[in-house]
């Protein structure tokens, strides 16, 4: 069984709609209600901060001071988190206008907010992702690197890297600048990064798919199939790394001119789909109904959570926005205890403290009104 991570204490200045709160607890779940408009999202997005990233709104780092405030938000932690007991603190500074992100653990700077995932992994489900099996390919993916990234931190900064090396090939093909010499450079940067990210998600895929498989899900949340598209699919992603590298860097090399008349890279992991199909419907996740499709991805990030568990040794935290909206009685006591069988600290949210009444003693609830916090 995974070992449990979990946050002790939570303070916040200046953030969204918080002046100053704070919050202890005990390492039960945590449940936030109130009514609408009140905090409950944003105080899960702050402790979405304790992440690496821009939180579970991809918010502007400006706009996540409280409005009227005179400089930045901070955030502060204390956690048991995967290398024992540790204080975070996070949050921005203004500086020559510009707004920066800082981050502390235990009372020391640290050199890059990719260092929280040495202490924690925090994954989220939020009503802004209901439309993820219809929206854009690029939602998609961003969710899934988020998948990859929860057990391969390295991912983000692969990913980064592969962007800015194709943006420099984007413009030097644009400027008509052919130079073979800069940009065999940049394509072989693109073919090493590219070829990594592509199959660490494959390798993120057949985990997860393994987990769906084996896992006998009590509370029926239906069985995704899940598969990748848009990228080598005519090779297929067993073949060996370094011949796909060099595949992927010829097919770069040869393309040059068709890329600059696109005035962008047309093949890449940059291009790649996550497909997701309801196993016994048989049917694309995109043409099920709205509650089917929340069924799926709510199965998809409690299979994702336990993956996390199982690599990592540390069940997650989860935040979890609404998940018991839209839900009957017998299917949300049957989530719950899903829930708490991951082993881990699980903030969920609703206006109505009823609708978590079947988690009894399991949780902490905790009532939001006007950016207070009311334990
Ligand atoms: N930077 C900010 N400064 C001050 N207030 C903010 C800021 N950003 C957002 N808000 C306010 O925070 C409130 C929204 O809070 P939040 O999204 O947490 O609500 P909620 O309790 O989750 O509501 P719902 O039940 O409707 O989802 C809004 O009133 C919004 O105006």
């Amino acid at each position: 069984m995974a070992q449990k991570t979990f946050i002790t204490r939570l303070k916040l200045t200046d953030f969204r709609n918080y002046a100053q709160a704070s919050l202890t607890l005990d390492g039960r779940h945590v449940v936030l209600t109130g009514n609408n408009g009140s905090g409950k999202t944003n105080l899960m997005e702050a402790v979405s901060f304790l992440s690496p990233g821009r939180g579970l709104r991809r918010a502007v780092l400006p706009e996540v001071a409280r409005a009227g405030a005179a400089g930045g938000f901070s955030i502060f932690a204390s956690l048991e988190g995967m290398s024992g007991d540790v204080e975070m603190g996070t949050g921005t500074e203004v500086q020559d206008d510009t707004t920066v992100r800082r981050l502390r653990l235990n009372g020391a700077p640290s050199r890059s907010v990719d260092d929280l995932t040495d202490h924690l992994r925090v994954l989220w489900l939020t009503p802004s992702m209901d439309g993820l099996f219809t929206g854009s390919s690029s939602e998609r993916r961003r969710f899934l690197d988020r998948l990859v990234l929860s057990i391969d931190p390295a991912h983000g900064r692969r990913a980064s890297d592969f962007e800015r090396a194709m943006r420099s090939r984007n413009r030097l093909l644009g400027e008509g600048r052919f130079d073979p010499s800069w940009l065999s450079g940049l394509e072989q940067q693109m073919a090493a990064l590219g070829i990594a990210m592509a199959l660490a998600r494959h390798e993120m895929m057949r985990l997860l798919s393994s987990l769906i498989d084996q896992s006998r899900d009590p509370s029926g949340f239906p069985v995704a199939d899940l598969a990748l598209a848009g990228f080598l699919d005519d090779v297929g992603m067993d073949t060996p790394a370094i011949d796909l590298e060099d595949l992927y860097r010829e097919r770069l090399a040869a393309n040059r001119g068709r890329d600059a008349a696109a005035s962008r890279t047309l093949e890449g992991p940059h291009r790649s789909d996550l497909l997701v199909r309801h196993r016994d419907k048989d049917m694309d996740a995109a043409r099920c109904s709205t509650g089917e499709q929340k069924a799926l991805l709510v199965g998809l990030i409690l299979a994702h959570a336990e993956l996390v568990a199982t690599m990592t040794g540390f069940a997650p935290i989860l935040l979890l926005d609404e998940i018991a909206a839209h839900l009957d009685e017998g299917r949300r006591a049957s989530l719950f205890d899903r829930i708490d069988a991951l082993g881990g600290q699980a903030f969920m949210t609703g206006t109505d403290a009823q609708m978590f009444s079947s988690l009894g003693s399991r949780a902490q609830f905790v009532g939001v009104d006007d950016g207070q916090l009311l334990p």
